[in-house]
């Protein structure tokens, strides 16, 4: 079954500069049941980020994804951690408004750009970043942020490659958001800090819509 998105700029969304600029932080986030996803979805709404990246971690994952971009008014619903050729036309099917991958083998990236969805594609060294950016892909994800290297890595990409941009996801936290995103090619940043595990499990709604109105705050420089 496809399902019609019902964030009416979504149709607006190119590719993944626009993903970028939807807020400083992409939540990401592991649903353990379809039924958590609307309220957290709404949670992040209310606290003024309009995006979700929703992952295939748990089998929940794609059902997540159809009930968020069917029921949930004012949020952009990505895909997160497809790894395969085949969860992309899943995802696509279910809604999502755009796909995140952790890394780009040549099949799966072939597979995304097809669906013409908008794509950040993951990138952890400069050649996968040089791989993506002949592919025309200018916006990325940096995963795993901190550990390849963290904010002096992604600085020194800057000199040779001021054309990149980036969503670091992995490792960074509330703390460190702002100085990530005080760096010139960094667009947003990804985390899951904004649903931590426990919230999540107690329906506690109001402390997701507190740490989204905080990560709402942040700006990129
Ligand atoms: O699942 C994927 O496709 C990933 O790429 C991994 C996620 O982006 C990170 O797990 C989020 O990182 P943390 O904020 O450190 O929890």
């Amino acid at each position: 079954m496809t399902t019609t998105p019902l964030v009416p700029d979504a149709a607006a969304l190119r590719d993944g500069a626009d993903v970028l600029s939807l807020a400083p932080v992409i939540p990401v986030v592991v649903v353990d049941s379809v039924e958590q996803a609307v309220p957290l979805a709404r949670a992040l709404v209310r606290g003024g980020i309009p995006v979700i990246e929703i992952t295939l971690r748990s089998e929940a994952g794609l059902g997540a994804i159809e009930a968020v971009a069917s029921q949930v008014e004012g949020m952009v619903v990505g895909a997160g951690t497809v790894v395969t050729p085949a969860q992309v036309q899943q995802v696509k099917d279910a809604g999502a408004q755009f796909l995140v991958t952790p890394g780009s083998p040549p099949r799966l990236l072939e597979a995304a750009l097809a669906s013409g969805l908008p794509l950040l594609a993951g990138a952890g060294t400069l050649t996968e970043m040089l791989t993506l950016a002949e592919a025309g892909l200018e916006a990325m994800k940096f995963f795993p942020a901190e550990a390849s290297g963290g904010r002096p890595y992604l600085s020194a990409v800057a000199g040779p490659c001021p054309q990149l941009r980036f969503c670091p996801t992995g490792g960074i936290t509330s703390e460190t958001a702002a100085a990530w995103l005080a760096l010139p090619n960094v667009g947003c940043v990804g985390g899951s800090w904004l649903t931590p595990k426990d919230a999540v499990a107690q329906g506690d709604w109001g402390r997701i819509e507190a740490l989204a109105a905080e990560a709402a705050a942040l700006r990129p420089a």
